[in-house]
């Protein structure tokens, strides 16, 4: 029980950076930058979490093609330590994104092989996780919320944009989640509530914690009746991507050691908030020791 346990496909970015517009139909541009990186989800938060030094397994596909080679080279790099839950014959069973980044915003193309590919047994992913102090699930995994709470693992629910997000989707699960992080589009969507203070409200009724990310207001949480609101971190924004990844590390971190949850938001909202100053999902690298120091500097701890 000492490990952050998160399963899920691997992003693979390339992102055209600094570019003066997003191409109209039919046009061309060109962009005087361009890199590849791993994207957000699962695999960008573990390693930023492990950046800050805590001990993480990741369960991802791994297939034999040149994306595949390419993401265990960087889990290698990062020293992660990684299973492969591919059972199918898939080259490369990652999500590939086109992301072009401009100063207003970012457009995406992305391709993600066909459900099919991505076939693993109930049980195995449940193995994976049952000795995880913290299991990091995303909606996909919604149905082992449950068992792993039984197993005494601590239960984080990351959400991600859908067209059919509802609340229905959630009933079922929600008595076994100790912390659901969505952000504000996500939480609205889910609740049909129209800002995101009447969501927080919302998933209220559901959740002990209901925890709201705010993007460039930072993030909302209440407790014990109260609503508070954690400022954000005092930033020259350049990039969001993976922004809401970097807060799931950061929160984590504070989870992992008993951090009071005020806290464990304080740290989401540095790690989410430094995450923005530089392109792409792990480019600005955080350790603890810089977090550290934004959380006494900033918030006197
Ligand atoms: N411009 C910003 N300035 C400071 N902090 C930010 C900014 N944008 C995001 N953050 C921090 O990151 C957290 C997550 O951002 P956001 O609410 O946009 O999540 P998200 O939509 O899941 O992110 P993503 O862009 O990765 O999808 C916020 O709650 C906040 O703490
Ligand atoms: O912004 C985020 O958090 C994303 O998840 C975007 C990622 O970079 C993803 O790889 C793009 O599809």
């Amino acid at each position: 029980m000492n490990s952050v346990g998160g399963f899920g496909i691997a992003n693979v970015d390339i992102i055209f950076g600094n570019a003066d517009r997003i191409p109209k139909l039919g046009e061309e541009i060109y962009t005087p930058s361009c890199f590849k990186q791993l994207g957000g989800g699962v695999v960008a938060t573990l390693i930023q979490l492990s950046r800050l030094g805590v001990p993480v397994k990741l369960a991802t596909y791994i297939g034999n093609g040149s994306l595949s080679k390419y993401l265990v080279k960087k889990l290698e790099k990062e020293k992660i330590e990684y299973i492969n839950m591919l059972s199918t014959d898939e080259e490369d069973p990652v999500t590939l994104s086109c992301i072009v980044s401009c100063e207003q915003d970012r457009g995406i193309v992305s391709y993600k092989p066909k459900e099919e590919a991505f076939r693993v047994d109930s049980k195995k992913i449940y193995e994976f996780y049952k000795d995880c102090k913290i299991a990091f699930l995303s909606l996909e995994q919604k149905e082992f919320c449950k068992s792993l709470k039984e197993a005494g693992c601590i239960i984080v629910l990351d959400s991600a944009w859908n067209d059919m997000l509802s609340l229905e989707w959630y009933y079922d699960v929600f008595p076994y989640v100790d912390y659901f992080i969505p952000n504000s589009m996500e939480a609205i969507k889910i609740t049909d509530e129209e800002n995101p203070e009447k969501a927080l409200e919302k998933l209220g009724q559901y959740l002990k914690y209901p925890i709201v990310k705010n993007g460039n207001k930072g993030c909302l949480y209440k407790e014990d009746g109260e609503i508070h609101t954690v400022e954000p971190l005092p930033v020259k924004h350049v990039d969001s991507t993976g922004a809401g990844d970097a807060f799931a590390a950061g929160f984590m971190y504070g989870l992992y050691y008993g951090y009071s949850l005020d806290d464990c938001i304080r740290f989401g909202n540095i790690t989410g908030g430094y995450a923005v100053t530089k392109m792409g999902c792990l480019t600005a690298e955080i350790d603890e020791q810089k977090l550290l120091n934004y959380f006494h500097n900033i918030y006197r701890r």
